[in-house]
């Protein structure tokens, strides 16, 4: 019998799957991927055959047949810009993932393997919420450069679904509600939404605060000397900005637990770092505000980090006068997932098609 949905999310190391049957999670595993392994790919979907081996050696090992899936749902990944939702994984979809139509993310394999799952099964395969969810107004796309554009890409599945999650809580709809959101994981991305849109987001790769292992915003004057320094190749200077910076760059680690060890046995240095993250986050909190006109109903604040009571307080001591604040630590992105295709299973949502929402954005 069909009965179960899977969720498939790749990271960039590891391949995440949870087996849900209704909202109940029956199984949740993390394949972690040798980085030996994956370093022979030139492209992360030519990881498909790979990573999709190991899933089916983990679901035969745990007793899950293929034919018991309903739907497959995956992660997705840098498609084109596209409205919030839950789409329908089509063959244009697929295509713009291959080409890494804008740029390579190991999210990408989401869909692709997804997709290739169901077709063995002949069932339905979607994606939710991708990193690729643009509902910026043309006003939020300038960045002063007309050949730069300001680009929506931000952790929107976590952001969405804890966003839904609060607004269930205070029994309020998600759409009338204004909220800043706050993902605070190895990248940073803090959203302004509006009624339920996304209208501006940092763009967690290139903007915004440091985070544990990225640059965020930099002074560019500075960035440009440092490209044509000759001291760096192109893929250095990427690894610096994006991996090597933050957290990394100035201590050595990306994890924040070790940072706040550090500062607890008196590390004045650590200290200065992890205020300065702190600090830069507030002040990105401060003009998402701004974007929303100070109408801003709860500011809420989710992801890893947010288990850092150290960081969440230095935080809300410089934004508690924006709005109350909740905070959701961790994530959970496969029940947001499985949260996604049930509101589709359910007809309480519609699905979207690729195709035509791409089409609508041109
Ligand atoms: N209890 C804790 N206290 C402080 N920091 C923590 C705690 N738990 C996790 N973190 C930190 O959270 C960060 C990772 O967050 P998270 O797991 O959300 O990120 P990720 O999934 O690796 O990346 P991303 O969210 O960008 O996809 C690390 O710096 C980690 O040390
Ligand atoms: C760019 C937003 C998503 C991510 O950092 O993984």
């Amino acid at each position: 019998m069909k009965e179960y949905i899977l969720a498939i999310n790749p990271g960039s190391t590891s391949t995440k799957i949870g087996i849900f049957k209704g909202n109940e999670k029956v199984l949740e595993k993390k394949i972690n991927h040798d980085l030996k392994d994956l370093e022979i790919f030139n492209n992360v979907t030519d990881q498909y055959e790979y990573r999709l081996n190991m899933i089916e050696s983990v679901l035969e090992k745990e007793g899950f047949a293929l034919d018991t899936f309903k739907v497959v749902v995956g992660r997705g990944g840098l498609l084109r810009p596209i409205p919030a939702g839950i789409y329908k994984i089509s063959d244009e979809m697929i295509k713009d993932l291959k080409n890494a139509v804008r740029g390579e993310h190991a999210s990408n394999l989401g869909a692709v393997i997804a997709k290739g799952l169901a077709e063995k099964i002949n069932v339905d395969s979607f994606i939710v919420d991708p990193v690729a969810v643009d509902e910026f107004r043309d006003i939020a796309r300038i960045s002063g450069i007309p050949e730069i554009e300001r680009k929506s890409l931000l952790h929107a599945l976590n952001i969405r679904a804890i966003s839904y999650k609060f607004s269930d809580e205070i029994n309020k709809d998600f759409e009338e509600l204004n909220l800043i959101a706050v993902h605070l994981g190895g990248g940073i991305s803090i959203a302004a939404i509006e009624k339920g849109r996304i209208i501006d987001v940092n763009n967690a790769n290139e903007m915004g605060p440091f985070s544990p292992e990225r640059a965020g915003e930099l002074p560019v004057g500075d960035l440009a000397k440092l490209c044509f320094s000759g001291d760096y190749i192109e893929i250095e200077m990427k690894k610096k900005i994006k991996g090597k910076a933050g957290l990394v760059a100035y201590l050595n680690t990306n994890n924040a637990i070790e940072v706040e060890e550090k500062i607890k046995s008196g590390d004045v240095y650590a200290k200065l770092i992890y205020d300065s993250m702190a600090y830069q986050i507030a002040k990105e909190i401060g003009k998402m505000s701004t974007v929303l006109k100070g109408n801003v109903d709860y500011i809420i604040i989710t992801g890893g980090m947010a288990y850092s009571d150290m960081l969440v307080q230095y935080i809300k001591d410089m934004v508690n006068f924006i709005a109350p604040i909740k905070i959701y630590p961790g994530e959970d992105e496969l029940e947001a997932l499985n949260d996604g295709a049930l509101r589709v299973l359910n007809s309480r949502e519609k699905i979207k098609i690729y195709e035509e929402e791409v089409y609508s954005n041109d």
